[in-house]
């Protein structure tokens, strides 16, 4: 298959990682990481402490090169084709400052004339975008944390990237700050950007990103929606039972149904205490749930109500790092 015809069937993927491995030293510091970044979408890649993000971003942005495997943005290979394939990413990488000393449109005219193309034009573009139009003539130092962000923001939008690479953007921002930069992030996506953000913080990815990849300890570990990530390990509460003792006995010989007893492990106390009786709480695929409710009613349990319960993101990953730290 030619190159042309791999493109074509990927159409709106910007960024493909491809069984990216690497190692320092002796170390194998990103055993295996592989997922894709589509146009229009905002990717959140989180992982605890040491998992390996900044490892791997080092390796999207060309900082360090990958042992083996394949980073590609628009088709372009980073490893090999260096120039292309950055002239389609942006990115805020290892915090760079912008000089406090200078005005915001004065930082992004020093930025500007790095970068081929970028007329006054695109600077008063970019300036609109992040919405720092009523200050953008002010000295940098008279900006706010989440000012500065959308300065760097801007800096990195002046050569019309299709790829956003943001690594710990809400890091230091105060609930109104993450707010804005959220909903501002979310109409990039929307506007056609591929918005790749790494983070620590998941209740803020949970609300920002439309996939996320999990990463511990160099390896990916789940890629998909966040959705159907925490709805896959949802957990289902059975209640309402004419019969509790019977009904978990039943329960706990069906296969593919795990009764949970251990009650750190209940995903929402409240909710079960909200019932106001003993219920059965249940983790199966959630095709099963209909069929198990038919075996309970036949054999003489009645039951009157089901529950699910999503995991939080939260809850999903320490499940999955087996409680790592993500501080
Ligand atoms: N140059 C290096 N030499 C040796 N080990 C390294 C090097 N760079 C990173 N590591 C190790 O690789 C692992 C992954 O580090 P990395 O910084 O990519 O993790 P991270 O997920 O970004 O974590 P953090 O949020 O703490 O930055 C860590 O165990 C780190 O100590």
């Amino acid at each position: 298959m030619s190159e042309g015809s791999i493109l074509k069937s990927q159409d709106d993927v910007v960024l493909s990682v491809e069984h990216v491995k690497k190692k320092i030293g002796r170390k194998w510091i990103i055993h295996d990481v592989t997922f894709d970044v589509r146009e229009g979408e905002v990717f959140g890649f989180l992982g605890p402490n040491g998992a390996g993000k900044t490892t791997t971003i080092r390796m999207l942005v060309d900082l360090i090169k990958p042992t083996s495997g394949t980073i590609r943005v628009c088709g372009y290979d980073v490893n090999k084709n260096q120039e292309q394939a950055l002239r389609f990413v942006g990115s805020i990488v290892e915090n760079p400052e912008a000089y406090t000393y200078l005005t915001g449109w004065e930082n992004l005219e020093h930025f500007a004339r790095m970068q081929r193309g970028i007329d006054r034009q695109r600077i008063q573009e970019v300036v609109d975008i992040v919405r720092l139009d009523q200050r953008i003539h002010d000295k940098v130092s008279t900006y706010s944390l989440g000012m500065r962000q959308r300065l760097g923001i801007a800096q990195a939008l002046l050569g019309r990237p299709k790829l956003l690479i943001l690594d710990e953007p809400t890091n230091g921002l105060d609930p109104k700050g993450i707010k804005e930069l959220r909903q501002f992030i979310r109409q990039l996506a929307d506007e056609g950007l591929a918005v790749f953000v790494s983070s620590h913080l998941l209740s803020e990815i949970q609300l920002l990103c439309d996939r996320v990849a999990i990463i511990s300890k160099g390896r990916v570990l789940a890629v998909g929606p966040v959705e159907e990530l925490v709805s896959e390990n949802a957990q289902y509460v059975i209640w309402d039972l004419s019969s509790v003792g019977e009904g978990r006995s039943l329960l706990s010989r069906q296969a593919g149904v795990e009764v949970i007893s251990d009650a750190e492990e209940v995903l929402d106390d409240a909710i079960i205490a909200g019932m106001g009786q003993e219920a059965i709480v249940t983790r199966m695929d959630e095709q099963l749930v209909a069929s198990i409710v038919r075996q309970l009613v036949s054999a003489g349990i009645e039951v009157n109500g089901v529950h699910k319960i999503n995991p939080t993101l939260e809850q999903l990953f320490l499940k999955m790092t087996e409680g790592e730290s993500i501080d």
